[in-house]
């Protein structure tokens, strides 16, 4: 059962490693079939050196494993939860990448101060919420999809394919599982670039909006806004 979906959530997470994102275990890489009936994902805690297709896990959208001998990535329930509220998102790169993460774990945004950021992503990086003290239990996983869709209720995932989540780390997507990656590895290298330019002058100057509308106007086109119009 979507044999071709493993092979690329495999790929996907040895990407990962391959662009230098992540560290031990950590992070986790899934894809959604096209009927949206299912998401193939990474098998938890399996060492990226030993992965194989036949390791990704099925699961169905309230992330009851439908086939698969490992258990699922602990970070299913956020997967699944995005799929639900993301229409139009078709892969999920999770990882603690290191700028990416100290920006997380500083609770900042990252700003959008140069076209490289603008190519990828509309405007700053957004950073959710904390958890509260409440939601750190054994729902912590729903909980952060959670602060991520409600951090979103003013935001296109299609215009801003990343999220940072406040005391934890980034969250990266796009149509294709592949996408995510290639939206991760550019999260990660804004945010190095970011954390170098706040190294350099004291207040970075943001990309001015007309700039970054007229840019990423040329890179996406008028689709990408979803829902807003631009004057041409
Ligand atoms: O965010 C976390 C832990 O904080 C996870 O991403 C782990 O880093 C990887 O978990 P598995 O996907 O191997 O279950």
């Amino acid at each position: 059962m979507l044999e071709d979906l493993k092979e690329q959530v495999c790929q996907a997470n040895l990407d990962l490693v391959k662009h230098g994102l992540v560290t031990l275990t950590w992070g986790n890489a899934s894809g959604i079939s096209e009927d949206r009936q299912h998401v193939v994902i990474k098998a938890s805690g399996v060492a990226y050196d030993d992965m194989q297709p036949r390791h990704m896990v099925v699961v169905d959208l309230d992330g009851n494993v439908v086939e698969g001998q490992l258990r699922p990535s602990s970070d299913t329930p956020t997967h699944v939860l995005l799929y639900s509220n993301f229409k139009t998102i078709g892969g999920i790169t999770h990882t603690h990448s290191r700028f990416a993460t100290v920006f997380a774990q500083a609770r900042l945004e990252i700003p959008c101060l140069g076209t490289t950021h603008a190519d990828h992503f509309y405007g700053a990086i957004p950073v959710t919420r904390p958890l509260s003290e409440e939601e750190v239990t054994e729902a912590y996983e729903v909980n952060t999809g959670q602060v991520i869709v409600e951090r979103f209720a003013e935001l296109a995932p299609v215009a801003m394919p990343a999220v940072l989540v406040a005391g934890h780390a980034p969250f990266a997507w796009g149509p294709t599982v592949a996408k995510s990656v290639e939206n991760a590895v550019a999260l990660e290298a804004v945010a190095e670039m970011a954390l170098g330019v706040r190294q350099l002058v004291a207040e970075p100057i943001p990309l001015e909006s007309y700039v970054l509308d007229k840019h990423f106007l040329r890179k996406h086109g008028p689709d990408a806004y979803y829902g807003q119009t631009p004057e041409k």
